[in-house]
């Protein structure tokens, strides 16, 4: 069974429909990427995944949403449940204006965790999954808005994971970083999908490509194909994807 399943989905901004005849299966620990020009629907379609466009008046969406075979949009599926289940990370690092280690504290203790022990395993645990333990570990105290913007985002991605979600979604996770940074996350992104499975937007067809392992490529609110990231850079079925990946348009 997929991790993530969904059928004939819809999704309309009051009038304008920005999502027409989603069709997707999202395997569990593989990177999935979103690839596709500016507005085409990658970050509606991701947000939909853990129902963040519930928070958007206006916004209505019609289909079938899945999450291990359950309907997500049920009406008596527990939406803080589902969003401790599927994790987001965006594209600007936006650490509290706490220290690192009430950040990463922060969900577990809103989930009702108070002991300090067991707060002080789950702060290292999170920073070493998200590769900056070593970094931090002796300004655990610090203001987390006074470290790098790559280390900012790998505080935002222990974040995510001190509530052991299944799913990671990010949204252009790397944009906001330089190419060291960048590689870092890459690099650390591989390693999570051991773990979890993992939703990228990104505007870097080359990301893409090194770090995924299936692409869906958005146009105009559709997905016009989506497969092995091998195949969709190699050998894409339709014109559109082939001019996309080879830089013809976008
Ligand atoms: N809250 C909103 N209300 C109305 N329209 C919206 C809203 N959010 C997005 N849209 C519209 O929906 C379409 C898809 O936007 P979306 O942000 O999902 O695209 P995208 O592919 O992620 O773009 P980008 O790569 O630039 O981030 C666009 O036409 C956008 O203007």
């Amino acid at each position: 069974m997929s991790k993530i399943s969904i059928k004939d989905m819809n999704l309309w901004y009051t009038d304008f429909q920005a999502l027409k005849n989603i069709n997707m299966e999202i395997q569990k620990n593989e990177i999935t990427a979103f690839i596709g020009p500016s507005g085409c629907g990658k970050s509606t379609f991701l947000k939909s995944l853990n129902r963040m466009n519930d928070l958007v008046a206006g916004c209505r969406i019609e289909g079938e949403l899945l999450l291990d075979g359950e309907n997500f949009y049920a009406d008596d599926f527990d939406v803080n449940m589902l969003r401790k289940r599927v994790g987001m990370v965006f594209q600007q690092p936006n650490p509290f204006p706490m220290s690192i280690y009430d950040n990463i504290a922060y969900g577990p203790r809103t989930h009702g965790i108070k002991d300090k022990k067991t707060l002080d395993e789950i702060v290292e645990k999170s920073l070493k999954g998200a590769a900056i333990w070593d970094e931090v570990k002796g300004n655990l105290n610090k203001s987390a808005l006074s470290i790098s913007g790559g280390q900012q985002q790998r505080i935002c991605i222990a974040r995510a994971l001190a509530v052991e979600p299944e799913v990671l979604l990010m949204d252009e996770p790397t944009s906001a970083l330089d190419p060291i940074s960048t590689a870092k996350i890459e690099d650390l992104v591989q390693e999570l999908k051991k773990d979890y499975t993992i939703v990228m937007v990104t505007h870097n067809m080359q990301q893409a490509a090194r770090v995924s392992d299936k692409t869906a490529f958005f146009l105009t609110g559709e997905i016009i194909e989506m497969g092995d990231t091998k195949e969709i850079f190699s050998n894409p079925k339709d014109k559109r994807t082939e001019d996309y990946v080879s830089g013809r348009f976008g």
